[in-house]
């Protein structure tokens, strides 16, 4: 079952309550985390992920782009996050960061930039409960989608399958009516889309259409 992200990056900050009232129906309300030090951007931090866990009934998907992960990701836990993203490249010990996310009731989910292979990481994956395929470098809404990244989006769906894991994997930048289909053949059955969804006249009839069109084409790569 493909699940479908918006991204509030791209809504409109002054009416987060309500925007994230726009989407409902969607899976999960992604909100990505920047701290202008790990990427060169700077949105918001725990006291309005707090907030916005009180606003809407959708979980939130915290994506913190952000250093010193280990520090901060439990405290997004406790304002209400459903599920954490730390990054790969950020984490001093990942391992021990999933299990303290997931210990304090949430899913532990790890993110990589485009240039950071998944490879190296396979031992660790049981650890997590996603895992999120970068396919913009990180930062900024409305980039366009890095094509160069559907192999390793595969690579990745090929050792969930080697492990007989229950591993979701996200894919978040660019994704939208044109790629979303390419990202779902692929093997991603998560999809983060932030203009595709509030750049649209109904965001959550977006929502829907890109479902929609995620199944079809994971059914289409099945043969089912
Ligand atoms: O994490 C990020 C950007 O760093 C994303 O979540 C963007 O917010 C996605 O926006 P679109 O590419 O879908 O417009």
């Amino acid at each position: 079952m493909a699940q479908i992200n918006p991204s509030i990056l791209s809504a409109d900050f002054a009416r987060l309550a309500d925007e994230a009232k726009a989407v409902d129906g969607a899976d999960w309300l992604h909100v990505d985390v920047m701290d202008n030090h790990f990427v060169p951007n700077l949105t918001l931090g725990v006291p309005v992920v707090d907030a916005l866990a009180k606003a809407t009934d959708t979980p939130l998907d915290c994506h913190l782009m952000i250093e010193e992960p280990d520090r901060w990701a439990p405290q997004y836990v406790e304002a209400g996050a459903g599920s954490v993203t730390f990054h790969a490249e950020a984490a001093a010990a990942p391992v021990r960061l999933a299990r303290e996310i997931r210990a304090k009731g949430a899913r532990a989910s790890m993110a990589l930039k485009p240039a950071t292979p998944v490879e190296p990481y396979e031992d660790l994956l049981p650890e997590l409960d996603m895992l999120l395929v970068m396919t913009v470098e990180p930062g900024f809404g409305g980039q366009a989608f890095l094509d160069i990244m559907l192999p390793k989006i595969r690579r990745t769906r090929q050792l969930i399958e080697k492990h007989g894991l229950q591993l979701w994997l996200q894919v978040d930048g660019g994704v939208s009516a044109s790629t979303i289909e390419r990202c779902a053949e692929a093997g991603a059955d998560v999809f983060v889309a932030g203009s595709a969804v509030y750049g649209a006249e109904n965001p959550a009839a977006a929502v829907e259409a890109l479902r929609a069109q995620a199944e079809e084409a994971a059914h289409r790569a099945n043969g089912s």
